[in-house]
């Protein structure tokens, strides 16, 4: 499409008046192709299934008809702007509080123009644990939105209020449509479909949604039309203003790659992305200790955390943080999870970095789309751990995303590195909880390791367990499964990752945590004394007929039950709910808890050997 037929005059659906007006006043001098080809079907009588590289104003293409339909109907004749009690007239459905946040200010943003004299257009946001159900449907009441923005787990609450009516809805946007019908939110999307009449008009957009399939078709719409815009330079799946590289590491230098990158590159901004939201915690305080003693200059790096454990509050205030801060004498960074993947858009990110390939392709895209957008240059660097991961490139080749390969001389850094590994050695050692959570960290990212969609790349045979532990600042590989991996002749002593330490020793910096572990270990200490001392008893008693004792195949069979016991426990650990990873990780402390729980129980011993 050539720039004049972009222009908004030549748009093929005559807007009301004010909407002409404000897409002027907004500074939008064309169309961007979604847009043009989207708001003429959308605005008319037609659904729409729409597919558009990140960044391309999807937005807008239905922000706009969304607009046009509400203000139609507030303006046809006879109705005096009035909606029936209860009713609305639009709803925009986001996966994350975050996107529906942001969709709620761009539709502020463009309400801003509404005529003085027109029936003002009012949206509201309803997302998880910013307000109760309650107070969102006192407002509903009190404020009588025409449009709802809204995560679908708080919709479907609200929806099954009797104050609460939808016949007169007139349209339905989902956004990241493929993310809302993918299993995390399908069963809500539908149920709250179910309760909108069919006479509506339906859009759902994306920048992927071919991998969503037939489900897409679910969503009761009526012959709707296929809209997709891909980049000029023939068909790849990204913006040409984004340039994707890939930075091939050894394991344990992946951290010093990432601030030697995080150094080195011109941007304002930059996104970095972590797989689990106790990665994000763990390695934002280590960076943050690293800042505060000067490793790494804090005047001109500043760092930002946001993950979906987070409360609502803290995370959208995180977020306006990020996109607020001055660009004047330094650069931002936020660190995050796949919670800002998606939609999010921020002015002057000029840099994204992934630690690790995401789990699904589709993600890949989302999380570099979060930069080069609108026709804005930008750079997306993906970090792949030598070995196997390179086959990544073919892998997302045939998904039509190209990466160039860049690198980083590390020879230069290797005083940088040594500080950096002491700093985060002594930071660790400054409290045991730091260390829990590094376990926490490396097993849950191990845990996502196993969910790659790419299995055959992402094994966790080719691993190197003991590279990405040290990488964590880990003291000690945690025992767990997957250790079977780690060739016996690499495998240190007890797993030790350095110099080994007194773990009885190694004190929690929070006080009454200490008192607790102090405590719990001395408990410990007293029955195992006790328990020594019962065994003696015993074995005096029992002398005359000992000799019929410990036969060696009784032996045998006591050590395979216990060994078929602390596998059942490893799997059990392995196996427990990886939504995220907040869980108990190292075994032993869960043979310790489990043999506390029955020794407190009353059925003290089946564990003591362990
Ligand atoms: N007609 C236009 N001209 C110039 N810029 C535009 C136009 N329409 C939208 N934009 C800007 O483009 C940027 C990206 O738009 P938007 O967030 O809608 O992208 P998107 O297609 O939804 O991307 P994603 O798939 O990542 O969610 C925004 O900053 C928006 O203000």
């Amino acid at each position: 499409m050539s720039t004049s037929s972009l222009a908004w005059e030549n748009l093929t659906y005559d807007l009301q008046p004010w909407i002409k007006e404000m897409v002027k006043s907004m500074g939008f001098t064309s169309m961007t192709p979604v847009q043009a080809a989207t708001i003429p079907l959308f605005c008319g009588n037609k659904d729409v299934v729409v597919e558009a590289m990140t960044g391309s104003g999807k937005t807008m293409a239905f922000g706009i008809p969304v607009l046009e339909k509400v203000s139609r109907y507030l303006q046809q004749p006879g109705s005096d702007g009035v909606v029936k009690k209860g009713h609305m007239l639009g709803i925009v459905l986001a996966p994350t509080r975050e996107l529906a946040n942001q969709i709620n200010q761009v539709f502020q943003g463009m309400l801003q123009f509404q005529p003085a004299d027109h029936v003002q257009i009012r949206t509201q946001l309803l997302v998880g644990s910013l307000a109760s159900v309650r107070e969102d449907l006192n407002t509903y009441v009190s404020e009588k939105p025409h449009i709802l923005i809204a995560t679908p787990g708080r919709m479907l609450d609200f929806l099954s209020s009797n104050l609460v009516r939808t016949p007169s809805l007139e349209i339905l946007v989902l956004d990241e449509a493929d993310k809302l019908l993918d299993v995390s939110f399908e069963m809500d999307v539908r149920a709250i479909i179910r309760q909108l009449p069919r006479q509506r008009r339906t859009g759902l957009f994306s920048a992927t949604l071919s991998s969503a399939g037939d489900t897409i078709f679910k969503t009761g719409m009526t012959n709707p039309v296929r809209i997709s815009v891909k980049a000029q330079k023939s068909g790849q799946a990204m913006p040409s203003s984004l340039g994707i590289s890939y930075l091939v590491t050894k394991p344990e230098q992946k951290l010093l790659n990432l601030l030697v990158l995080l150094n080195n590159y011109h941007y304002k901004k930059a996104i970095v992305y972590f797989p689990t939201c106790t990665g994000v915690t763990y390695f934002y305080n280590m960076i943050q200790n690293l800042v505060k003693n000067r490793v790494l200059d804090g005047e001109d790096l500043k760092f930002f955390s946001l993950h979906g454990k987070l409360q609502a509050k803290p995370r959208i205030k995180t977020l306006n943080a990020f996109t607020d801060a001055s660009a004047s004498g330094g650069k931002s960074i936020l660190m995050t999870t796949d919670v800002a993947a998606r939609g999010i858009d921020i002015p002057d990110v000029e840099l994204v970095i992934q630690m690790d390939a995401p789990t699904d392709p589709d993600v890949f895209l989302h999380r570099c789309g979060r930069t080069g957008r609108a026709n804005k240059v930008g750079k997306a660097i993906v970090l792949l751990n030598e070995g196997r991961e390179e086959d990544y490139l073919s892998f997302m080749e045939v998904r039509h995303v190209e990466m160039s390969e860049t690198s980083v001389d590390l020879s230069q850094y290797s005083e940088f590195f040594e500080r950096i590994t002491a700093r985060v050695r002594k930071w660790i050692l400054g409290d045991r909880a730091r260390h829990e959570l590094g376990v926490k960290s490396f097993v849950g990212f191990v845990r996502y390791y196993s969910k790659h969609q790419a299995s055959s790349i992402f094994r966790l045979q080719s691993l190197d367990y003991l590279g990405l532990a040290k990488m964590y600042g880990l003291m000690r590989l945690p025992k767990m499964p997957e250790s079977r991996y780690v060739p016996q002749e690499l495998m240190p002593e007890e797993g030790w990752l350095g110099e080994k330490i007194d773990m009885d020793a190694y004190a929690y910096k929070d006080v009454q945590k200490e008192k607790s572990r102090l405590d719990t270990l001395e408990t410990e200490k007293q029955r195992r004394l006790e328990q020594s001392a019962k065994r003696k008893e015993f074995k005096h008693n029992n002398t005359a007929w000992s000799d019929k004792t410990d036969t060696k195949e009784g032996k045998a069979v006591r050590r395979e039950k216990m060994k078929r016991k602390r596998e059942a426990i490893q799997k059990q650990i392995m196996e427990e709910p990886s939504d995220d990873e907040d869980q108990v990780v190292d075994w032993k402390d869960m043979v310790r808890a489990n043999k506390k729980k029955k020794s407190d129980s009353g059925m003290q011993g089946s564990f003591d050997d362990l």
